[in-house]
């Protein structure tokens, strides 16, 4: 019996030097030989050979003929040396500006545009950037300062899990940047990359490998990254060696990846799922084997189909196991994370590029690829989000458990893991309009190896048998929080879907199915520029003669109304009650019904024509001079109760979102009986110009139900040729207000919508107001004729089946009576 548990005590700290060895990328077939002759050595001495986490194992195999000195760090050296970088601080380089990536499709299609009124102005609030037009690291990274503690520093050893890919130096290197982050405790450092922070990486068989070393600290989930740019080190200062507590574990358990199993995102989608959840088979975990060649994701983007996250490179020669992996996590108990990020590149001329512009990039795609909207989003906070997951989920998991863990993501998990939730919270629209990718929490989740009670699977007979000790031993059960769950968020408040963004609450209901919320947007009360779209609100810009300086109160009180109202013809657009007056209304509403009876400017460039053919754009087919209101602003005199400013007090009627009846899905009614003339909501959503437009276009797949992007066409005919960024429209998919759920209804709808200038005077862009074309009673749902022509069957968004139950309505097997024949309720 004792002998017995002599051997498997043996064995067990034989599988344990393995794992550890392995873990630096010596193969398993060359520890094995070394171990043994150590053993015999030394006695069956385990204490000798596990100290100082098996030194005396790895110098011995560095010895090895097969590692030959080529400048190489012994394992005492790497503490001293290649270790040296975790404990100096890398000085981070100003960041570089983002450059607006990708190719622009030359082609923009108009007809997925509403042409809504025209004029332009703009708020302070649109000129707040997204984040990603912002240097990545002016809010989010302190790089300047790096905060660490020796102590919790993993060694720095990349964990490169495969067994071509020795992490050790050997002869004919790429060098690796590091990039040290150090947990939030102890001494303040700073981290400085020196020539020694640089790991060595060998040539491979033709093809490059080049990691990244990520150290996340998790103590106070705050992630500091070093030096982001290899350009400029700074010599770090010396840490005192007792300072230095080298802290890697051994890694107790280790999760091999599973099969190949490529999901598409549309398959994904289409379950339901998220990645790495198998269908249909019970509750086993597919760990998607991500290799990514550069060369397919290229190809995907230039749209030749080929998606590049099911890349499984079965040919790259060095990947013994067949299971490739490109990104793996470890941690030590003390908690410091390590994330180990393996790319292969076909290209023999593979340099790899500084971290800064890799980021940057990364998040230009994140931003592009799965509309990730949230204005701060940026990679480091994917990083951050990760630490504080490991932080959570690590205070539920025993400590014991789990030290290394595989992790071989898919591009598509981002869309519809909780990390997608962190970063924007977007969903994925499925073709019948709901949101797909939410998080599940699902039932006890089993890795792949292992049983549904946890037990390991019998392995198969062709695996590696040198290595099914060690993976047999390696698996591990998760319990039964799924990490996705953890970061599962209430996707919208039924209680205010503005989350308090507006002046009232407006609340959510469905008394007619079980779809609870709509599907996720971010709730903005203001319009947002996206990203390139020009709104300059200098109030330099705002002429004397376009303010009322001199005015005080309420200009509607005044004897002669001020210069506010000179784009309304000398008289205000509103009445004392906040109501547009009558005649203006009239006129808007003409102009909706029959545009062809009212004046039209014509562009000696169009942009419209000239997204749609660049090489040979066709004449401007004109664009109606619409009817606006100038509401009075800072430059004015009056307050903030002014009656000639009406849409800038937001929303004061009390709407609700409810789900329609009739199959539209979401709209919006009010609870108020609502007066012709009243101010509803404003159309709120991201300021995109028109190519951007367009790229978001292209990317949208099948019938999806959307918001239409509307177009503001204010000035385009007066101003000759404009700019790409002068062109713009609304997008209030993914960001907007309540004005999102207004319906379409042909020709008789409740609202229209007007442009107003608040900030400016300027046309090109201008505020999308509602108003009520009639008397509008508690519960009725307001609608707007989104102008959408059914018989376009060109249009690159193929227009939804009406459901507007309108007498007048255009979607109907039937000559067009567009906007002809309305008779306002
Ligand atoms: C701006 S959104 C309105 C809110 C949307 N109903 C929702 O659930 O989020 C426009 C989408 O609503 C649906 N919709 C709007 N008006 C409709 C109508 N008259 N008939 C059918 N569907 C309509 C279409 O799917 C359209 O793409």
């Amino acid at each position: 019996m004792a002998r017995d548990r002599d051997k498997e005590e043996r064995n067990e700290r034989a599988k344990k030097a393995i794992s550890a060895m392995k873990v630096m990328g010596i193969p398993v077939q060359k520890v094995k030989p070394v171990l043994k002759n150590l053993l015999k050595e030394s006695e069956n001495s385990w204490d000798y050979i596990e100290a100082d986490n098996y030194s005396v194992l790895v110098d011995a195999l560095f010895s090895q003929p097969e590692f030959p000195d080529t400048g190489i760090k012994k394992r005492d050296a790497d503490l001293g040396e290649s270790s040296e970088p975790t404990r100096k601080r890398l000085k981070l380089d100003e960041e570089d500006d983002a450059s607006p990536s990708g190719s622009r499709a030359d082609v923009l299609r108009e007809t997925s545009l509403i042409h809504p009124a025209a004029e332009e102005d703009a708020s302070p609030q649109l000129q707040l950037r997204r984040r990603r037009a912002e240097p990545a690291s002016e809010s989010v990274l302190p790089q300047q300062s790096f905060i660490q503690k020796a102590s919790d520093v993993v060694q720095p050893q990349s964990c490169s899990g495969d067994e071509g890919t020795v992490v050790s130096p050997r002869g004919n290197v790429q060098e690796m940047r590091a990039l040290r982050v150090g947990p939030q405790i102890g001494h303040k450092k700073e981290l400085a990359s020196t020539s020694n922070s640089l790991v060595k990486y060998p040539r491979d068989k033709g093809l490059m490998k080049e990691s990244v070393d990520i150290l996340v600290p998790h103590q106070g989930s705050k992630v500091e990254l070093g030096n982001r740019s290899s350009v400029s080190p700074v010599r770090p200062k010396d840490e005192p060696m007792d300072d230095y507590e080298p802290s890697f574990e051994v890694p107790i358990a280790m999760m091999p990846p599973a099969e190949a199993t490529p999901f598409r995102s549309k398959d994904l989608q289409d379950r339901n799922m998220h990645p790495g959840i198998a269908a249909g088979n019970g509750p086993t975990i597919q760990i998607n084997v991500s290799e990514i060649r550069a060369s397919e994701c290229a190809e995907r983007r230039k749209g030749n189909g080929v998606p590049c996250n099911n890349g499984t490179d079965q040919e790259l020669e060095d990947l013994k196991d067949g299971s490739p992996k490109t990104f793996e996590i470890a941690s030590s108990k003390s908690g410091v994370v390590k994330i180990s990020l393996t790319c292969r590149s076909g290209n023999q001329n593979f340099v790899m590029p500084d971290l800064e512009s890799l980021f940057k990039m990364v998040e230009d795609r994140c931003l592009k690829s799965y509309r990730i909207l949230q204005p701060d989003f940026s990679f480091m906070n994917i990083m951050t989000e990760m630490c504080q997951c490991a932080e959570e989920l690590s205070s539920k998991t025993s400590g014991e458990k789990e030290n290394i863990i595989n992790i071989i993501p898919m591009v598509d998990s981002l869309k519809t893991s909780g990390m997608s939730s962190m970063m924007g919270g977007i969903p994925s629209i499925a073709p019948n309009g709901s949101a797909v990718g939410v998080p599940h929490c699902s039932g006890p989740i089993v890795l792949e190896g292992l049983n549904a009670n946890g037990t390991a699977k019998k392995k198969n007979d062709s695996e590696d048998p040198d290595t099914s000790n060690v993976r047999a031993s390696e698996l591990v059960v998760l319990e039964q929080q799924d990490p996705q769950c953890v970061n599962i968020r209430p996707l919208h408040d039924v209680n205010d879907i503005t989350k308090g963004e507006e002046r009232v609450r407006i609340s959510v209901v469905n008394e007619v199915s079980s779809e609870r919320l709509p599907p996720l947007f971010h709730y903005i009360p203001q319009n947002l520029v996206y990203q390139n779209g020009y709104i300059n609100f200098s109030l330099a810009r705002i002429a004397d003669e376009d303010c009322c300086a001199d005015c005080f109160g309420d200009c509607l009180s005044a004897s002669i109304p001020c210069a506010c109202a000179r784009e309304t013809g000398g008289e205000f657009a509103y009445t004392s009650d906040g109501l547009v007056k009558k005649d203006f209304l009239d006129q808007c509403i003409s102009m909706n019904l029959d545009p062809g009876k009212h004046s039209h400017v014509y562009c000696k460039d169009c942009p419209l024509e000239r997204s749609k053919n660049k090489a040979t754009p066709r004449p401007c087919k004109g664009h109606l001079v619409r009817k606006f209101v100038k509401e009075c602003w800072s430059k004015c005199g009056c307050n903030k109760q002014c009656g000639n400013r009406v849409v800038q007090r937001g929303i004061t009627c009390n709407l609700q979102v409810f789900y329609t009846s009739e199959g539209k899905g979401w709209g919006l009614r009010t609870l108020d009986d609502l007066p012709r003339g009243a101010f509803v909501c404003e159309y709120v959503g991201e300021i995109l110009t028109n190519m951007e437009l367009y790229d978001r276009t292209i990317q949208t797949t099948g019938n999806a139900r959307h918001t239409y992007p509307v177009l503001l066409d204010a000035d385009w005919g007066s101003e000759g040729v404009l700019k790409d960024e002068e062109a713009l429209c609304l997008d209030a998919t993914f960001y907007g207000n309540v004005g999102r759920f207004v319906n379409h209804r042909c020709n008789d709808a409740n609202l229209i919508e007007i442009p107003i200038e608040v900030e400016t005077a300027d046309r090109h862009y201008y505020h999308l107001a509602f108003f009520t074309t009639r008397k509008v009673e508690a519960l009725e749902e307001l609608t707007w004729d989104y102008g959408i022509d059914f018989d376009d069957h060109k249009h690159p968004i193929k227009a939804f089946q009406c459901l507007c139950g309108s007498r007048f309505c255009r979607d109907r097997k039937r000559p067009r009576t567009r906007r002809r024949s309305l008779v306002l309720k």
